[in-house]
């Protein structure tokens, strides 16, 4: 069994950008910037956007963190987007999702400069997505297809179950799987919540990317030997016993589940950590398309 360390790739990754800044800063170039903004107080969110102004600071990118009250009405947050769309020293930014319910998100997302969108969630992004032209990969499917491809995990004409259809993971993970690629030229099948026979499913699978939200969903018994597990899932569980009162949990029953496993990602210290790596490579794209 092979543990694909996503926080060392991470590391390896972001030492490759930090030389690529080196380069740009000794040629008088232009520092890559990227900013957040973020709306609201959830604590998970805050800790994700806060990791990824470290991460920028680590690289030797420049980064705005932009905080909102939770009562920021959907004009207000649109008229920061606007703002951003226009600022020329900015070459990416981000909204952090989830946004607070008074605000449609898909609103906000049309409203992104798709020249700067490096979270690649712009219908314009994610249309040239599927249609294989050079964009801005969504971040965390893009961790996982890096993952793969470094750790040179066989995927052509394997069988691939992705549990979850989300816009920000699922869909965007089963359609790069399936496209021909690196770490692609999969047989993918996309489970839901509605998806009648899903053991059935995940038995058969050579690789399963787990992204529902249900904390050690994926059990032992629902895998076959050899498989490859990719956890995307993050929840918080209560756990007094810690300092913060919590502990992380991924979407697979790691236990029982790594015994059988090939590869198998951790959390935390697997998908996580990736996502914040391809958000900063994204992001040294957005100012190199700007140069
Ligand atoms: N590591 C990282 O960088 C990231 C981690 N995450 C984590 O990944 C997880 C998923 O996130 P996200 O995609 O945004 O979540 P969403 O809640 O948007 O989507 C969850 C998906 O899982 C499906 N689902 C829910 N319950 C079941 C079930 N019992 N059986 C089968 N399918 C089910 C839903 O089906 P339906 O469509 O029918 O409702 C939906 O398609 C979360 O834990 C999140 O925190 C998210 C983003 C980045
Ligand atoms: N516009 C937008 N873009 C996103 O990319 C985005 C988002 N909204 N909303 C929420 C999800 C979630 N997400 C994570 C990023 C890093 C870790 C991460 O670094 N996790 C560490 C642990 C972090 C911790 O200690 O909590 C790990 O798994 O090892 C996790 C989750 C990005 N998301």
């Amino acid at each position: 069994m092979t543990i694909l360390d996503g926080k060392k790739t991470s590391a390896d990754i972001k030492a490759e950008i930090a030389e690529k800044v080196k380069e740009l800063k000794a040629q008088g170039k232009k520092t890559p910037h990227l900013a957040a903004v973020i709306v609201g107080n959830d604590g998970a969110s805050k800790t994700y956007v806060g990791a990824k102004v470290k991460a920028c600071e680590l690289v030797g990118f420049d980064s705005t963190l932009i905080e909102l009250p939770t009562e920021t009405t959907e004009a207000e947050l649109l008229a920061k987007i606007e703002e951003l769309n226009n600022n020329d020293a900015i070459d990416g930014y981000i909204v952090q999702l989830p946004l607070p319910k008074h605000i449609d998100e898909h609103k906000v997302l049309l409203a992104v400069d798709a020249t700067k969108d490096v979270d690649g969630f712009h219908p314009t992004n994610v249309g040239r997505m599927a249609l294989e032209l050079p964009t801005f990969l969504p971040a965390t499917p893009y961790g996982v297809m890096e993952l793969l491809e470094r750790y040179k995990v066989p995927t052509s004409g394997k069988n691939v179950v992705v549990i979850g259809r989300s816009h920000i993971v699922g869909r965007p993970m089963s359609i790069l799987m399936s496209q021909k690629r690196a770490a692609g030229d999969a047989t993918v099948t996309v489970a839901h919540s509605r998806t009648a026979n899903l053991k059935e499913l995940t038995l058969k699978a050579d690789i399963i990317v787990v992204a529902l939200g249900v904390a050690e969903f994926l059990t032992g018994d629902m895998v076959k030997e050899g498989v490859t597990i990719i956890d995307v899932g993050i929840t918080r569980l209560d756990d007094p016993s810690k300092k913060n009162g919590f502990r992380l949990a991924g979407d697979v029953h790691f236990e029982s589940v790594a015994p059988k496993a090939a590869f198998i990602t951790p959390v935390p210290g697997g998908v996580g950590p990736m996502t914040i790596a391809m958000l900063l490579k994204n992001t040294l794209l957005a100012g190199e398309n700007r140069a």
